[in-house]
């Protein structure tokens, strides 16, 4: 049908077709760098690309009993600062070296964080924290991050929120998640079902699992939809399903759920509808409350859960240099406490590094009783 154009908005280079019906909400729409021109400009080195290729073998293996470690998923809420998040990743290196023989180590690198309403949605979306928006420095910054991290020979892994986003990262990520608050969209179930990396769905906010266990099914199964290509152009994307979903615990509006019932009756879930029985659980988020404190209790206790589970297998922690979190006014921006949160409240180094050891030991006593 021939509509004629009422006006042209020009914003950026780009010229968007604007009639009485649409772009009535729209304030500009400008162009980024397609993935290929990302990627062209910040290849991944061998060495990284290496390691990313054998990370997402072991975290497999893990996953799938083959590897009797633990999967520890730990990091900051959220990238904020690359400079406070690479001294973070040296320090976790030696750690995983010292824990090797028991844990997996792979760092949260979480560029994208879904929000309950509104507030700062991350680096690859803001990533001077002020509002600007400039999410082609977002792309650029994260795609640095993971690759300076990669070379240190530490797996990454991270939530995928935007679908385009993954196309310009996530051949530098070993591990990714699907949130509480997208596990049940359709969107990213399809993203996920065509994702080179094991993918855990959190459950649902209201503490659900059936959302995620359908995610798992449906990211599993090939999918047909509407993406876009290396040069940003709308694509159809066909996928064969993703392998390695699996379900991540991390509690509900109805409190905890990393109790051993909770986990038990969860993988029975999923082995009955014929999924991976071993799960992921997250001692934050309201597993914790929310409240850091909590957190490293709830990790102490799945230490001791461990040996006493084969369903466990993986626990996510969220850490940063410094402990808690502070509040960021992107309109307002004061001086920041360097190495601590801007999101959710983490622990502190010394405390992560001590629950690393508890996870270590209770991975090796699970190994010695099994
Ligand atoms: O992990 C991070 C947060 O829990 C999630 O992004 C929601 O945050 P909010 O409720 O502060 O928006
Ligand atoms: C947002 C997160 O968690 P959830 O989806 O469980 O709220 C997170 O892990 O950063």
């Amino acid at each position: 049908m021939d509509r004629p154009a009422e006006n042209l908005f020009e914003s950026g280079t780009m010229k968007t077709l604007t009639t009485s019906s649409s772009n009535v909400n729209v304030r500009t729409i400008e162009p980024l760098p397609t993935p290929s021109d990302v990627l062209a400009e910040l290849p991944a080195s061998d060495e990284a690309a290496a390691s990313v290729r054998r990370s997402r073998e072991e975290i497999r293996a893990v996953l799938n009993g083959l590897d009797d470690r633990l999967l520890v998923i730990v990091g900051p809420c959220s990238i904020h600062d690359p400079a406070a998040g690479l001294e973070y990743a040296r320090m976790l290196a030696d750690a995983a070296q010292l824990h090797r023989e028991d844990l997996l180590v792979v760092m949260r690198a979480y560029f994208e964080k879904p929000r309950t309403t509104v507030g700062w949605k991350g680096l690859i979306n803001d990533p001077h924290l002020d509002g600007s928006h400039d999410i082609a420095a977002g792309l650029r910054a994260a795609r640095n991050f993971l690759h300076d991290v990669a070379a240190l020979g530490v797996p990454l892994g991270t939530e995928f929120l935007e679908p385009i986003s993954p196309q310009y990262i996530a051949d530098l990520v070993s591990w990714g998640a699907i949130g509480a608050r997208t596990t049940e969209s359709q969107i990213h179930r399809q993203l996920s079902s065509g994702l080179s990396m094991p993918v855990g769905f959190k459950n649902g906010t209201d503490g659900g699992i059936g959302v995620a266990l359908d995610a798992c099914a449906s990211a599993s199964a090939p999918q047909a939809f509407l993406g876009v290509d290396d040069d940003g152009r709308a694509a159809l994307v066909s996928t064969t399903g993703n392998p390695d979903t699996h379900l991540i615990l991390r509690g509900g509006a109805d409190g905890p759920n990393y109790g051993a019932e909770d986990v038990a009756n969860a993988s029975a879930r999923l082995a009955a509808a014929g999924l991976n029985g071993r799960l992921i659980v997250d001692a934050s988020h309201a597993n914790s409350g929310k409240d850091h404190r909590r957190q490293a209790a709830v990790a102490r206790e799945l230490a001791d859960a461990v040996e006493g589970s084969d369903a466990i297998a993986g626990v996510m922690l969220e850490s940063f240099l410094v402990e808690g979190a502070q509040k960021l006014d992107v309109s307002a921006r004061g001086d920041l406490v360097y190495g601590q949160s801007v999101t959710d409240a983490c622990m502190g180094w010394g405390t992560t590094a001590s629950v690393l050891g508890d996870l270590a030991r209770g991975s090796r006593r699970r190994r010695s009783v099994g």
